[in-house]
Parts: structure tokens; C-alpha cells; sequence
């Protein structure tokens, strides 16, 4: 995949990326179904590669089936063909075999897939038409926990992935600045809630979240026996109503992405009135311009779409530079900034301007 820095170096090359665009949905449902029938796990465990009569026996899908998707995934690199047979590629033990790959395609299939024809109008209305796929909603956020079970367990799949592998790096920073109580804004299921509880008995952890999330996360709390530590408390940031002012310090993950540079700065003000004058805030974000790999920054900015189209109509993954104007614009400084946790992301810790 050519970065944003790169083009293609020739026409031949350009016309050719082009056709994989035209046709990227054709190929991305031909590699679902290999997937999903089994198809590449079977070519997978077979050392010399897999014939379509092999193929189709182990499958139970004709051999008409199986040749088109043979010939398709091969046009796609995603099989190579060894005289009657095929093997997987590289791209193909990626396709089957990686964790973040099947989570994306996951995504992308249950969550993303109708939805994303409505891209131009969502675009047009500043609204995520492509959300009318799963019902009558004004943003995704509350209909979480109504979702069909396939998107629920893939939208939850995909925010865990990413935030769950950076949550175990960015603990000890966190731990550093010994706090007494912790706000999670935007807590979710309360897996952070959770890990810190459990690392720092003595901590507080109060989640802020629609009340749909918090009746979520209680019943997972309550399972991990940390009831006594954690607690809600509902809102709805997008509203004006009182903040609790107890924490010394606030934490969002993957939160302020979910919102408009405009909603972003009433949040963070809101937030910095309720603040005790010594208490921080950290913000561990993903931003498309501080990946260090061409795809991350791809997936990152394929994900602002999703956001467009199905999430609200009017949020993304910023660019850091646009980001943390929005935050001096709502009276923070950056005290302390560290790039690379997890996957990509950033924690920024940040204080009140005086
Ligand atoms: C992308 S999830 C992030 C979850 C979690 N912090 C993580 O890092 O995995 C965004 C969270 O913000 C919450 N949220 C979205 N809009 C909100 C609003 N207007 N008020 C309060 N919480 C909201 C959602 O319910 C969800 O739990």
C-alpha cells in the first residue's frame, strides 16, 4: 500500500491501484467468504496447496464456487497459484492468521459494510445516515447495547483491541502521578476502570458514560468483585448539566475522537471548571499523523469514515497539531507527552492553564 507520501511510480501502476479500488468491495467479500467458509484455514494446513476439487469436497461449496473465489483471491494476491493448486501469500496468512486483521475485517463486515454506502450523504448532512442501517439513532453511542450480536461483538472487538493493548503500557504513567480518585470519562465497558482498580486498591474509579454504558460496565465491575471501588456516574457530555468535582485526575481514552472540534472544546472546558487546581488531566488518543507505519496512518483515517457515516457525522481522529490547539483553546497545557504506547497511541498529560 503506497503511504500518503508516495504515489504510484508509473501509469501502468496507477490504473492498476485503481481497478483494486473500483473493485475493493468484490475482493474484500471474497476474501470474507474464503475466510468464513474455511476455505483458507483448509488451503493453510495443506503444505503442497489445495486443487478446487480438494477444495470443494472439504467445503461442501461447488466447484464453480470455488473457482471464482480461487481465481479472484489470486488476482488479489491473496492466494498464489503452484500449477493446479493455490497457497496462501503472505497477505493471505496475514488475512487469516493476524489478531488486528481479523478484528478490522470483523469491523469493517458487521459494523461498517451496508452502512458505508451512505458515506455521501452522511458527508452532505453532517449526520451518520449509514447508522439508519441499525435503526432509528441519533449518534451510535447509545445504541451499543441494542446492537444485532455480530456488530455489538465486533464494535466492542475493535475499540478493546486497541485501547486494551495500550491501557497495560500506559498504566505505570499513570500510577506515577498517584492519584486518590480517578474520573474515566467516556468508560465504556470499564476495562480500564477495572485494571486500575486492580492495580491500586486504594484508588477510586468513578466512570462517566451514558447511562446505557455504565448499566454495561456494572454488571462487569460486579463480576470482577470491584464494586467497591468503582461507581457511575451517567451523563451526557453534549449536555450542559454539572459535572462531579471530586478527581485529581481525569482520564479519556479514545473518547474526545467521538466528537466535533466544537464539541471537543465545550467538553474540555466544562471539564476544566469541575477541576481541583492541582488535578491533571491525561488523554490517551490515536493520531493519524504520528504513526510510524503507512497502514496505521490508512486504518486510522478509514476509521474517521466510520465515524462520519455511522458514529455521529461529525468526528475523527484528528491530527495532533489540530488536536492540542483545541486543547491550549480550552485553557490546558501539555505538562508531559508520550508517543508509541500500545498500538499508536498517545498519552498526553495535561493541567489547567493558569
Ligand atoms: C470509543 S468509546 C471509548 C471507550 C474507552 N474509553 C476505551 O478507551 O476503550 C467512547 C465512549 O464514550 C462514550 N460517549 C460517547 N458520547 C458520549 C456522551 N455524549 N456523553 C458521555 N459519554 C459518551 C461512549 O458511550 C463510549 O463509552
Amino acid at each position: 500500500m503506497p503511504s500518503s507520501k508516495e504515489s504510484p511510480r508509473s501509469a501502468l501502476a496507477a490504473i492498476s491501484l485503481a481497478q483494486q479500488i473500483a473493485f475493493g468491495p468484490v475482493l474484500f467479500q471474497t476474501v470474507w467468504a474464503l475466510r468464513e467458509s474455511g476455505l483458507l484455514a483448509a488451503i493453510d494446513s495443506c503444505q503442497q496447496g489445495m486443487n478446487v476439487a480438494d477444495a470443494a469436497s472439504r467445503t461442501g461449496l461447488s466447484r464453480y464456487a470455488v473457482s471464482v473465489l480461487f481465481d479472484m483471491a489470486v488476482s488479489g494476491q491473496v492466494l498464489a497459484r503452484q500449477e493446479d493448486r493455490v497457497v496462501l501469500t503472505a497477505v493471505g496468512h496475514f488475512l487469516l492468521h493476524d489478531a488486528m486483521t481479523r478484528v478490522n475485517m470483523d469491523f469493517t463486515q458487521h459494523v461498517c459494510y451496508h452502512a458505508m454506502a451512505s458515506l455521501l450523504p452522511s458527508l452532505q448532512q453532517g449526520k451518520p445516515v449509514g447508522l439508519q442501517v441499525f435503526g432509528d439513532w441519533p449518534t451510535i453511542y447509545p445504541a451499543l447495547s441494542q446492537l444485532p450480536e455480530a456488530a455489538k461483538h465486533s464494535w466492542f472487538a475493535f475499540d478493546h483491541f486497541y485501547s486494551d493493548r495500550a491501557f497495560d503500557a500506559v498504566l505505570p504513567h499513570i500510577l506515577d502521578l498517584h492519584p486518590t480518585h480517578l474520573y474515566d470519562v467516556g468508560g465504556n465497558t470499564g476495562k480500564w476502570a477495572m485494571t486500575c482498580a486492580a492495580a491500586d486498591p486504594a484508588l477510586r474509579v468513578t466512570i462517566l458514560d451514558l447511562p446505557q454504558q455504565l448499566a454495561l460496565a456494572s454488571v462487569a465491575i460486579q463480576q470482577a468483585g470491584l464494586a467497591a471501588q468503582i461507581d457511575g456516574h451517567a451523563v451526557d457530555l453534549l449536555t450542559e448539566t454539572p459535572l462531579p468535582a471530586e478527581a485529581d485526575l481525569w482520564w479519556m481514552s479514545q473518547f474526545l475522537d467521538c466528537f466535533s472540534e466544537e464539541q471537543i472544546v465545550s467538553i474540555l472546558q466544562r471539564v476544566r471548571r469541575s477541576m481541583k487546581p492541582q488535578a491533571r488531566l491525561a488523554i490517551l488518543e490515536l493520531f493519524w499523523d504520528r504513526q510510524p507505519f503507512a497502514a496505521a496512518e490508512f486504518s486510522l483515517n478509514a476509521t474517521s469514515l466510520y465515524f462520519t457515516c455511522l458514529a455521529n457525522g461529525n468526528s475523527r481522529f484528528y491530527h495532533s497539531a489540530v488536536f492540542i490547539a483545541l486543547l491550549q483553546q480550552a485553557g490546558f497545557r501539555i505538562e508531559q507527552e508520550f508517543d508509541q504506547i500500545g498500538r499508536g497511541h498517545t498519552l498526553l498529560i495535561v493541567a489547567p492553564s493558569p
